[in-house]
């Protein structure tokens, strides 16, 4: 099982995560992703969808018209752990 990341961990992996924040436990990350409308918003969802079932890592987020919120936290580790800096970083590229 994936091992919670340290505080040095999770500031160095941050400095490389623009527009993520640490929520206010230091167990997640969160970011709001904003796009030109619904069906990007959606296609992006989509595309993230597919890489989180194969890395059987989902994320915890929401959607509202264009605009998608995002945590991500490893449940079973209860806190932040290496899985979900890799998901942010996909999802950054999937939304690019
Ligand atoms: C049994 C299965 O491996 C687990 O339930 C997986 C599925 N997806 C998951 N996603 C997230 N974000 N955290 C988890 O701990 C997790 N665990």
């Amino acid at each position: 099982m994936a091992e919670r990341l340290t505080k040095d961990q999770r500031r160095e992996a941050l400095n490389d995560l623009p527009g993520w924040s640490l929520d206010p436990e230091g167990d997640a990350i969160e970011k709001t992703f904003r796009f030109a409308g619904f069906i990007e918003a959606f296609g992006f969802m989509t595309r993230v969808a597919l890489v989180a079932e194969k890395m059987n890592h989902h994320p915890d987020w929401s959607n509202v018209y264009r605009t998608v919120s995002v945590r991500l936290t490893t449940h079973d580790a209860g806190g932040l752990t290496e899985l979900d800096i890799k998901l942010a970083r996909a999802m950054d590229r999937l939304a690019g």
